[in-house]
């Protein structure tokens, strides 16, 4: 039934065409089912107040992980983040017979010694990291058989790109029982070739930037995504022996070689968590630094939230510190409009947790979720904190803070990692106890997240599901 917005209820300038349901009637209840994973249990409101120390990316882990299949010899990666996607990657790969050793926030990987080409592990259909070997197993040893990727549910997510660019690069490529089975024609490795992707995405120009520093010939990649993880890949291959402009912009030009060596590589820090800790702050109206975090992989964000009121500085080249004390905005944060896109522009990764702090500023917001189709899974959790939100497809209209109202504490249950984290944030800020369930989700890509909060003087514990140890 498609409701309309009610002007009457909530005044606002800004409207929705069409609501999947009103506020109130949104809220349904979770269907309850045997806890299996801890549950983070947080009392707010909190104040936080101290320094953050910001993890390696996940997302440019997974990628060099992968890219370590393309080396002859060991690469070792500095700053690898704990948490549980890198475990499922270094079972993939050691699954095909690469040797990993972890220490210390260091990974270093041989895979001379591979020894098949087909991952037949049920983490393959956990994470979306793991369909990245697909490039390097083919392009190195000229076959490859990998499950369809798993990743968060956050909507269709298909790999048409991935395959029609492998193709473009010599490979025949098979989608049979759930699985990718490709290879290079005539058992002559890749070649080089032209690919122009119909959309930016991540996943694929990584694919097709590792595939093609081992193909022969030259390629040329246009469209391609040009997020940091992408720009941190291409660095890795680089220092490995492979030719690549352009990695960053538009088109990459790829000079393939016929051998890569294994480098060592510093992880860039988590673009993503730096974010979700700067929207701790302001959603719970406090000051905290946060090190080491690149500001231009972010400043969409920034921006965003220096024209609400908040105040960031950088005190030197990587060390950010965010302020929204109240003394210092006055009144309230400003609501804002977002619309999520490929780098540079909003990232989707911070949509579920920049739409929790919404729920907290003055005012009314749009967010326009454009990367993913089915993003919005937090929002029925923010309501039941008493959030006020209206969905319509993949666009959310938030009512901020009205007359005094706040968040109070409920039982909430995470179904994907951001999101995840934005009921984190919520809590923090919530009048109560917030006891989120299935934090599985969250520990797929956070680093102790429960930790590093609770050292800048959240109350956040993480507890053990029922007749379970932690
Ligand atoms: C492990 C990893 O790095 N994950 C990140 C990566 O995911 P991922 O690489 O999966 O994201 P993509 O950039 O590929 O996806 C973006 C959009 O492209 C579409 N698409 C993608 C591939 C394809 O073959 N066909 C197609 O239509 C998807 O359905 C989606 O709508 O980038 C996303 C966008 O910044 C981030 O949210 C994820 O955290
Ligand atoms: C969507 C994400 O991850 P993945 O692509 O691994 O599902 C994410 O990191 O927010």
């Amino acid at each position: 039934m498609a409701l309309f917005f009610n002007t009457t209820l909530f005044p606002t300038s800004k409207s929705l065409t069409c609501c999947r349901s009103s506020p109130e009637t949104q809220i349904s209840k979770t269907p309850q089912k045997p806890q299996e994973t801890p549950i983070f249990k947080i009392k707010g409101p909190s104040t936080l107040s101290g320094h953050i120390t910001i993890s390696g990316s996940k997302n440019s882990s997974l990628a060099l992980l992968a890219a370590t299949l393309c080396c002859s010899g060991s690469s070792l990666l500095h700053n690898v983040p704990n948490v549980s996607d890198i475990k499922a990657m270094a079972s993939i790969l050691s699954s095909l017979g690469a040797e990993i050793e972890a220490f210390d926030g260091k990974m270093m990987v041989n895979s001379d010694g591979i020894r098949k080409v087909e991952v037949d592990l049920e983490e393959m259909k956990k994470i979306r990291g793991g369909f990245f070997v697909l490039g390097p197993l083919l392009a190195r040893f000229g076959e490859a058989v990998v499950d369809l990727p798993g990743g968060c549910n956050i909507g269709k997510r298909p790999v048409d790109l991935y395959l029609r660019g492998l193709s473009a690069l010599g490979a025949v490529v098979e989608l049979r029982e759930g699985k990718v089975w490709a290879h290079a024609a005539n058992g002559r490795g890749l070649v080089g070739g032209r690919f122009r992707l119909d959309y930016p995405s991540v996943g694929a120009t990584e694919t097709l930037l590792m595939a093609a520093s081992l193909a022969d010939g030259v390629t040329v990649l246009s469209n391609v995504a040009k997020e940091p993880e992408v720009v941190d890949l291409a660095r890795f291959l680089r220092d490995s022996g492979a030719s690549i402009e352009g990695a960053g912009t538009e088109t990459i030009v790829i000079r393939g070689k016929s051998r890569l060596h294994g480098s060592e590589c510093v992880i860039t820090p988590d673009r993503i968590e730096a974010g979700t800790f700067i929207l701790a702050a302001a959603i719970t109206r406090s000051c905290i630094s946060m090190s080491p975090v690149s500001p231009s992989h972010i400043s969409c964000l920034i921006h965003k939230l220096m024209k609400a009121g908040c105040r960031i500085s950088q005190s030197d080249q990587q060390t950010l510190e965010v302020s929204a004390v109240p003394t210092y905005i006055g009144g309230n944060l400003s609501g804002f409009d977002i619309r999520t896109s490929p780098f540079p522009g909003f990232p989707t990764d911070l949509q579920p947790q920049t739409m929790a702090l919404l729920t907290t500023c003055s005012g009314s917001s749009l967010v326009e979720e454009c990367v993913f189709d089915k993003r919005m899974s937090h929002v029925r959790e923010l309501q039941k904190l008493g959030a006020k939100i209206q969905v319509c497809e993949s666009t959310a209209l938030v009512l901020g803070k009205q007359n005094g109202s706040s968040l109070r504490g409920s039982h909430l249950v995470a179904s994907d990692l951001r999101g995840g984290a934005s009921l984190i944030l919520a809590g923090l800020a919530a009048e109560g106890t917030t006891e989120i369930n299935d934090i599985a989700h969250i520990d797929r890509g956070y680093e102790n997240i429960d930790w590093k909060l609770r050292r800048i003087g959240a109350d956040i514990e993480r507890l053990a599901p029922a007749g379970h140890p932690l």
